[in-house]
């Protein structure tokens, strides 16, 4: 399973979302996107995901990395993105937060995502 996550940013700020759902994993921080749909390009997903969970339009800038493990059977494709029309709300999302440089280990990443994060604070994403 190919998961697409959107690092998300503006001013200098990486968003983060907060997850509602399932419960072990609910209250925990990511970033916005989700599933491939079979036979969707990647990019696609994750343009409509931003779409259908933030209410905004979102063009992607770069690739971040890899093909991140989530577990066994997932994995997890990161692009930077830029807002081009909205501002995000928490449509699907228990809470949003921009975060900057000095915050991004302020919130509890899922653990799939930390490394993410570690790259994303390392390198000249943000
Ligand atoms: N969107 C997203 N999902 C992540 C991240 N890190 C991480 O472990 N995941 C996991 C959580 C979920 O098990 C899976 C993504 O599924 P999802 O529920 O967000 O996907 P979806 O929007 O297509 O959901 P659904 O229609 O199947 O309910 O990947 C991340 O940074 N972003």
């Amino acid at each position: 399973m190919v998961v697409v996550g959107a690092a998300i940013v503006s001013d200098g700020r990486l968003l983060s979302a907060q997850r509602a759902e399932p419960p072990h994993m609910a209250g925990g921080w990511e970033l916005p996107g989700g599933k491939v749909d079979p036979g969707e390009p990647d990019e696609d997903a994750l343009v409509r995901e931003c779409h259908e969970e933030l209410a905004i339009k979102v063009r992607l800038i770069r690739r971040v990395g890899g093909d991140w493990p989530l577990s066994e059977r997932a994995l997890l494709r990161v692009w930077t993105a830029e807002i081009t029309e909205g501002e995000p709300r928490p449509l699907e999302h228990l809470a949003l937060r921009w975060l900057t440089p000095q915050e991004l280990y302020d919130v509890d990443w899922l653990p799939g995502d930390r490394p993410v994060i570690a790259a994303l604070a390392q390198g000249d994403y943000i």
